[in-house]
């Protein structure tokens, strides 16, 4: 690589923050990997930075953008979002927060089917990168390219995010059909009906259609539901084992967004009448109103209508 090596600080050295941190040190930036934990400030960790990249889980958003608005961020930075989260203040995705709170800052989000654990592994995946400023989109791409990590641009930076988000909520419903040995059918049906749910639910918060069949949306779809390393998916598959969500969140490792982000999710969907099927089950599931057979139920016997 040519380029001068740039200053990356990570906020939220979680699983998905550690593993951007490994791929962006591929090109010898300087990675700087913060956490609430580690004893440097966070004032000390932002000076210089090119990047401000935010991993943190949605619980963590708020605050560390607080954080942040009280110190002075370097005029030349620009703020990467990494989180798969709904605001349950303001019902508002990651990157929405984030541009009200730097509006003079570009900001980047980072998404796609990309489980930490197989990227760690160095597996070959790839990732969308979006901005309605390309050029800060573009940079961040060329950080994080790797001959095993390829990054793709596009200009739907919302709904790049809400690919991502609103998946973990399928994700869920994923598990507890493999949980239950539904079989191939059925999670083919589930996952090719939730498709135009994520879409109708995007496309009214403002998202561009056609970035739903991409990585970020698809794709991650496709990554999440399929896979056992999804936290999203355990959670689905331990209840439709008969666990509860206390039992299974106490041996998680790390955060199952899809939980709050199916509760934001309902919020929206019941204030704006929209109609969301599945989510309405993994609500009610989640809530412990109905066992994960009753939710399959549900949705089989709703009225008959067209494709
Ligand atoms: N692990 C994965 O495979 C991927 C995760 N993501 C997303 O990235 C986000 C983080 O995921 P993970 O790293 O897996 O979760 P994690 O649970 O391993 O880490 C979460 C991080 O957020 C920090 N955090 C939480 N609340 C905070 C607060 N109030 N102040 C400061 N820091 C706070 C924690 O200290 C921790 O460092 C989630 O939104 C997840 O959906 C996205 C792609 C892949
Ligand atoms: O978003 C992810 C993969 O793209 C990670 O999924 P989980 O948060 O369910 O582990």
């Amino acid at each position: 690589m040519t380029e001068k090596p740039k200053n990356i600080t990570i906020v939220g050295a979680g699983m998905w923050g550690t593993a951007l941190g490994v791929l962006a040190s591929h090109h010898h930036h300087h990675v700087r990997l913060w956490s609430r934990r580690c004893p440097e400030n966070l004032a000390s960790v932002i000076v210089d930075a090119d990047v401000i990249l935010s991993a943190v889980s949605m619980g963590g958003v708020t605050p560390i953008i607080k954080q942040l608005q009280d110190l002075n961020l370097p005029k030349k930075a620009i703020i990467v979002t990494a989180t798969k989260g709904l605001d349950p203040a303001t019902t508002l995705t990651p990157s929405r927060l984030w541009q009200s709170a730097f509006p003079d800052y570009p900001v980047v989000v980072l998404s796609g089917p990309n489980l930490s654990k197989e990227i760690q592994q160095n597996l070959p995946a790839a990732t969308a990168v979006a901005s309605t400023d390309l050029t800060a989109a573009e940079t961040i791409q060329v950080i994080f390219a790797t001959e095993k990590f390829r990054v793709y641009v596009n200009s739907d930076p919302l709904g790049t995010e809400l690919g991502g988000t609103l998946k973990n909520v399928v994700a869920i419903a994923a598990g507890v059909c493999d949980g239950l040995h539904l079989g191939t059918n059925a999670k083919a049906a589930l996952l090719t009906r939730a498709l135009p749910e994520i879409i109708r639910v995007g496309t009214y918060l403002g998202a561009e259609k056609e970035t739903f069949f991409g990585l970020s949306g698809l794709g991650d779809l496709l990554a999440t539901c399929n896979s056992p390393l999804s936290r999203n998916y355990q959670v689905g598959y331990g209840l439709a084992q008969g666990k509860t969500l206390e039992e299974i969140l106490a041996h998680l490792e790390g955060t199952a967004e899809g939980i709050n982000t199916t509760n934001v999710l309902v919020q929206i969907a019941t204030e704006q009448n929209l109609y969301v099927p599945i989510a309405t089950q993994v609500y009610r599931l989640l809530r412990g109103e109905i066992s994960p057979l009753t939710a399959v139920k549900s949705l089989m016997e709703r009225d008959l209508k067209s494709e």
